[in-house]
């Protein structure tokens, strides 16, 4: 059982969405993220005419929060809502970016428009990830072992 409200989380997410910034997909999609003292952090999408530097919502969310101090691997959830069919399905590279910031069983929340949400974690969303672990870097003390 979650220690925190899961409904709530969502519909930060959903307030987040709100922002989006997609002038060429249209395609709104918005995070919150929970930190340990109970304060959670929005991200949108917000995109580029380049497309490539285009920034996913929960990348925005999680960079957002360790900019403002956060420290990684100390949040305790993630919810992610778009307009989609079914759940969302986060991007690869914010999946590799969920592995390096969160803990592996952190849950994640992943909503839709209609009401829909999935409960997984970082892990199953990103199984066999690189990660520091492969390059031997002592996070602790950053320094490799
Ligand atoms: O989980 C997802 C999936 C897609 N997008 C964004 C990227 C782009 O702006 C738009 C279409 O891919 O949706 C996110 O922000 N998060």
């Amino acid at each position: 059982m979650a220690t925190f409200d899961v409904k709530k989380l969502l519909e930060h997410a959903l307030e987040a969405r709100r922002r989006a910034y997609t002038p060429y997909s249209h395609f709104q999609v918005g995070a919150a993220l929970l930190d340990d003292s109970g304060a959670i952090h929005l991200g949108c999408n917000i995109e580029n005419a380049a497309y490539g530097p285009t920034n996913c919502a929960e990348r925005t969310a999680l960079f957002r929060a360790v900019a403002d101090g956060l420290a990684p691997r100390t949040f305790r959830a993630i919810a992610v809502i778009g307009d989609t069919e079914g759940p969302i399905s986060p991007c690869g590279t914010c999946r590799q970016v969920l592995v390096e910031l969160c803990a592996p069983d952190m849950p994640v929340f992943l909503g839709n428009l209609k009401g829909d949400v999935q409960e997984t974690t970082v892990s199953a969303l990103l199984p066999g990830a690189f990660s520091s672990v492969d390059l031997q870097y002592d996070y602790q003390h950053k320094r490799k072992n």
